[in-house]
């Protein structure tokens, strides 16, 4: 672990937003200690005003400090970053001033600091904002500047100061303007980037959803299902399959309309989720047919699970201007044998769903043998207006 991922755990724990702020504060907390040494060693040689240099580390110190207390607690605050950054520049720009005019000759280069607050900005500032933060350093400078005869009289050269305020300020505001560019740019590209990941997230429901019922489409649970199987050790819980298939569900469509027959194909998959467990996953697997996987059920259990959905759909109806329609469905239930391709546990629900038809529909039939075979049998008369 090196020094500063230790010193971070220590001051930012282990929230990546803390952890980014601190690592900032870090930064600009080594910018000043740079400033201030360098500053010290004018002194040193005579060169910076030594009154002023005590005045400017009282400042850093106090003020790195009150940061670091305000970072921590930004959120309990109700600050927003932004506003963080906003105030740790104004403090920059009011150091860098006060810096400015305790120094001798070499003064000229803590301007350049001026320019660094305010690229830092542009990571968190809007156009505006840093545009109106460079004209806070443009003025506060100025003023700096104008009450230097009185503050640092042994260094104040009038020329010097004027040729010095001509270049930040016209330096500062074409910085300003740029990192406000900058910011706009990097505003619409986070934009874009949220469009997309929204976009791809449409695309994949649809792509992996049956548009009609908003139940999962034969795409998902295909996938689902091959995924599972790859996951499938020998000795694993108990899987069943069931495929449903609604009763004379063309003659709802041919008496009472297309329409009807979709709002019918809705109304099962609203009693299929309603009536389902979470872990179990209901899909359509075409036109009038439903795939049910019951992941961790044994056949039993399952098989209970289906009667009440069974006995469910049979109890509900489906209002209509013209009247109730009602409607049943017949399934075929397997549980996977270990080993068992779940293709081949389809195919053997398909072949009891045929059974289930041919027995009279509104039926659920399974291989276990005895009274498993429930439904209350045909139910041709039932259905209709
Ligand atoms: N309204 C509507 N009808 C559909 C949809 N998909 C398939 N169908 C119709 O469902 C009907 C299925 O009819 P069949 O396969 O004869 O089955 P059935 O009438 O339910 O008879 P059994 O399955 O033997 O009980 C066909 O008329 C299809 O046109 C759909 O999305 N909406």
């Amino acid at each position: 672990m090196t020094l500063g991922t230790w010193l971070l755990d220590k001051a930012a724990g282990n929230d990546k937003k803390m952890r980014r702020l601190v690592a900032y504060w870090g930064a600009t907390a080594l910018l000043y200690a740079a400033s201030l040494t360098f500053f010290w060693v004018e002194v040193r040689f005579g060169k910076a005003n030594a009154g002023i240099a005590f005045i400017f580390t009282g400042l850093v110190v106090t003020g790195e400090i009150a940061f670091l207390l305000l970072i921590r607690n930004f959120e309990r605050l109700g600050l927003s970053t932004a506003q963080l950054s906003l105030y740790q520049s104004w403090f920059a720009i009011v150091c860098i001033a006060l810096s400015y005019t305790g120094q001798g000759p070499l003064r000229g280069a803590t301007l350049l600091g001026l320019f660094v607050v305010l690229i830092f900005s542009a990571f968190s500032l809007k156009a505006r904002e840093a545009l109106s933060l460079s004209i806070f350093a443009i003025v506060f400078l100025g003023a700096t500047m104008c009450a230097m005869p009185f503050t640092a009289p042994q260094f104040f050269d009038l020329k010097t100061e004027l040729l010095h305020f001509m270049l930040a300020s016209s330096g500062l505001l074409v910085v300003g303007v740029i990192t406000g560019r900058l910011n706009n740019l990097q505003a619409s590209l986070k934009a874009q980037r949220e469009e997309l990941r929204t976009a791809a997230e449409a695309n994949r429901k649809l792509a992996t959803t049956d548009e009609l019922t908003a139940l999962p489409n034969r795409r998902y649970m295909t996938e689902l299902l091959r995924h599972d199987e790859q996951r499938r050790t020998g000795a694993v819980d108990s899987i069943c399959i069931a495929l449903i298939d609604l009763d004379w569900f063309k003659k709802i469509n041919d008496e009472h309309g297309h329409d009807a027959g979709d709002e019918v194909l809705k109304q099962f998959a609203r009693l299929g989720r309603q009536h389902l467990r979470e872990s179990d996953v209901l899909a359509r697997w075409g036109g009038e047919e439903f795939l049910l996987y019951l992941p961790g059920t044994d056949l039993r259990s399952a098989h209970a699970v289906l009667e009440r959905l069974r006995s469910q759909v049979e109890s509900a109806r489906l209002l209509r201007h013209a009247g109730e329609i009602a409607f049943t469905f017949s399934a075929g239930l397997v549980e996977l044998a270990a080993e068992e391709p779940v293709e081949q546990g389809i195919r053997r629900a398909d072949g009891l769903l045929y059974d289930a038809k041919l027995k009279g529909r509104n039926l659920v039939e399974t291989d276990m043998e005895a009274g498993l075979k429930t439904g209350s049998g045909p139910s041709q008369a039932e259905h209709g207006a």
